[in-house]
């Protein structure tokens, strides 16, 4: 098949993971005869500093017109002056917003070769396989943010159809899984959550009543999430608790850098990138875990091009890989560490070889 495919690569690290994933992507596309037809575009911090924006409109209109986009990261201390005017961040909560994604997919299953980097204790992570859902055009991130000399304030605003279209994403995915779907809110306290619970619980009833909703206030669910992981299937929440819970849930797999992300809308263009950020304190020296993007590029092939084959297929190399104990730094024991063009190395070779998926002939 031929598809087009803009590539975001952002800064510190962006430009280290998305060169991994697209070598991958390309490696796929040669072997199975496909043509991928990739095309660079500034957002960020780079892209501020080339030209005064971080989401250039020459970048929207190019992602708008592509089949996927494909993100490494923005941001960086370079850009952080709280005073600044502008600021990497907004590119791309603009592109998100401009591309109309608010469905945030995250999927979380723990790797056993990465077991031991986790912090939770290993019997409580084998079979742990759970997907965040996590709204992300909306809420605190994109209500009314006010400033005066003496306070500031930032609006949080949703609307009842915006949650209904989340929580159906989330119950369509639960039917294809195990049907069970957890609602994240803070409902003691917040008008927003309670709106979402009640939402959330009408939309489950009338139109999917196969899948069982529960509800779970979001301190607590920081606490079930790492107490009992393999408890969760669909878990569904609001933007900023959908951020914050995701990071505390790449932990269960052993480190930030592994976690893909798929953004998805009513159009047929989805946004693919690590959950990670810039990480500007290991930018530059070659060795970030390009697993997360890598990844995100598996879940390109399979939610925007229909090739759940070749998805499976690298999803299958980056497990070999990893049972194989090639780990990045963040992974890795000391002294034992495979840099990121070595990680990405294997994958390559790992793809040469057979791949054991039923649609693919080798
Ligand atoms: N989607 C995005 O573009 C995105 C996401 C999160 C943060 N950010 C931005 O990134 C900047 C830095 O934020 P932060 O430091 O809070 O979060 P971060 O995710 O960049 O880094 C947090 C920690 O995780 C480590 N880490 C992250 N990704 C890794 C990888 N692939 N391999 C190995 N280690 C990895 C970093 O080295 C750091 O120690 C900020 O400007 C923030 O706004 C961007
Ligand atoms: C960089 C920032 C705007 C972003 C977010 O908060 O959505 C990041 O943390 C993420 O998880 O993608
Ligand atoms: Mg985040």
């Amino acid at each position: 098949m031929r598809a087009d495919i803009v590539v975001l690569e952002g800064d510190g690290i962006g430009p280290e993971v998305t060169a991994a994933a697209v070598q991958v992507l390309q490696a796929l596309a040669a072997r199975y005869g496909h043509q991928f037809e990739l095309q660079r575009h500034p957002i960020g911090g780079a892209a501020i500093d080339a030209s005064g924006e971080p989401l250039p409109a020459a970048t929207l209109q190019a992602c708008q017109r592509s089949d996927a986009v494909l993100l490494g990261a923005v941001g960086g201390p370079k850009w952080s002056d709280p005073k600044a005017k502008v600021r990497p961040e907004q590119g791309l909560l603009a592109l998100r917003k401009g591309l109309g994604l608010y469905a945030n997919l995250r999927p979380v299953q723990p790797h056993a070769a990465t077991l031991g980097a986790s912090p939770i204790k290993p019997h409580l992570l084998a079979g742990v396989d759970m997907i965040v859902v996590r709204e992300l055009t909306g809420g605190i991130y994109f209500g009314d943010k006010q400033r005066s000399a003496s306070s500031a304030s930032d609006l949080c605003e949703y609307s009842v159809a915006e949650i209904e279209r989340v929580v159906r994403r989330a119950c369509q995915l639960a039917r294809g899984r195990r049907g069970h779907v957890v609602s994240v809110d803070k409902a003691n306290v917040l008008e927003t959550s309670r709106l979402w619970r009640e939402v959330a619980t009408r939309v489950a009833r009338e139109e999917f009543p196969d899948v069982t909703l529960e509800h779970q206030l979001v301190d607590s669910m920081a606490m079930h999430l790492i107490a009992k992981p393999r408890a969760f299937d669909v878990i569904v929440t609001e933007n900023m608790f959908g951020d914050i819970l995701t990071d505390e849930a790449s932990m269960l797999a052993g480190s930030l850098g592994l976690l893909p992300s798929a953004s998805l809308g009513e159009g047929k263009v989805g946004l693919y990138e690590p959950i990670h950020g810039s990480a500007p304190d290991i930018a530059g020296r070659g060795i970030a875990n390009p697993c997360g993007t890598i990844l995100s590029a598996a879940l390109l092939l399979r939610h925007s091009l229909g090739l759940d084959a070749e998805a499976a297929c690298l999803e299958q190399a980056v497990a070999a890989v990893l049972d194989a104990g090639v780990l990045t730094a963040d992974l890795a024991p000391a002294g034992e560490a495979a840099t990121t063009a070595q990680f990405t190395a294997a994958v390559l070779a790992q793809l040469d070889l057979p791949c054991h998926v039923a649609e693919l002939r080798d």
